[in-house]
């Protein structure tokens, strides 16, 4: 499942995570990436500093007190955050993402735009699959969730410059269909007790939304 997530930064965390962004110094993205992947990645991401460290505490920060965020991903490690730039043709061609990064399996990749579509041309980020490439131009702010196990690319950017934070979040829950079920009844239960409060079907639904995450939730 992908999913868009709009206004994960409000304007003032965008503008002050922006600068932050700009006063850093970027090098060459081939450097993370994988055997295969360096060969068709072509951007610059921020170099390792603590205020690059700084920027990406405030990301897990925003994220882990983001309610649909935590209920779609149940986030349990951040298994690596970059902040990279793409301008003057820069691209990620197809690849898909490593399967595991410091030692932690990655099950969601994210994309947090930090710059306005209108801004640059190109850059989409497209999903790949069997019927169809899914192309997704991020609002400032906005965010996507996917499964890092889909082949995806980023689209050369022809004109102006695209900054997003990208990462890759260790799931409590592994299991792609797992973690929609228990998704689909955080929805459930919050509908059936907006509707009608804490009754006995609340209580029932809530009660095993709890019990399928006891015994889904990797140990
Ligand atoms: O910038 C993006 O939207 C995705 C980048 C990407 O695929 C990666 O860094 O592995
Ligand atoms: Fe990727």
């Amino acid at each position: 499942m992908a999913i868009v997530i709009s206004n994960v930064l409000g304007n003032d965390a965008l503008a002050t995570l922006r600068d932050a962004a700009d006063a850093l110094d970027y090098e060459d993205g081939r450097k993370t990436a994988g055997r295969y992947a360096r060969d068709v990645k072509a951007n610059l991401q921020a170099r390792k500093s603590p205020e690059l460290e700084a920027i990406f505490e405030k990301v897990r920060k925003t994220l882990d007190g983001h309610e649909l965020v935590r209920s779609v991903a149940r986030p349990r490690h951040y298994a690596r955050m970059l902040l990279s730039r793409y301008r003057g043709g820069m691209t990620y061609g197809t690849h898909v993402d490593d399967p595991v990064m410091n030692g932690l399996r990655t099950d969601l990749s994210f994309t947090l735009s930090l710059t306005d579509p209108d801004s640059y041309s190109g850059g989409e980020l497209v999903l790949e699959d069997a019927l169809e490439d899914r192309a997704i131009k991020l609002q400032a702010g906005d965010m996507i969730l996917y499964s890092t196990s889909a082949l995806h690319r980023v689209e050369p950017v022809t004109h102006g410059e695209r900054v997003a934070i990208v990462g890759w979040i260790t799931s409590w829950v592994r299991d792609p269909a797992r973690r929609e079920t228990l998704h689909d009844l955080d929805v459930a239960a919050r509908l059936l007790h907006d509707a009608t409060g804490k009754t006995p079907a609340f209580d029932r639904v809530f009660k095993a939304k709890a019990n399928l995450s006891r015994m889904w939730y990797d140990d």
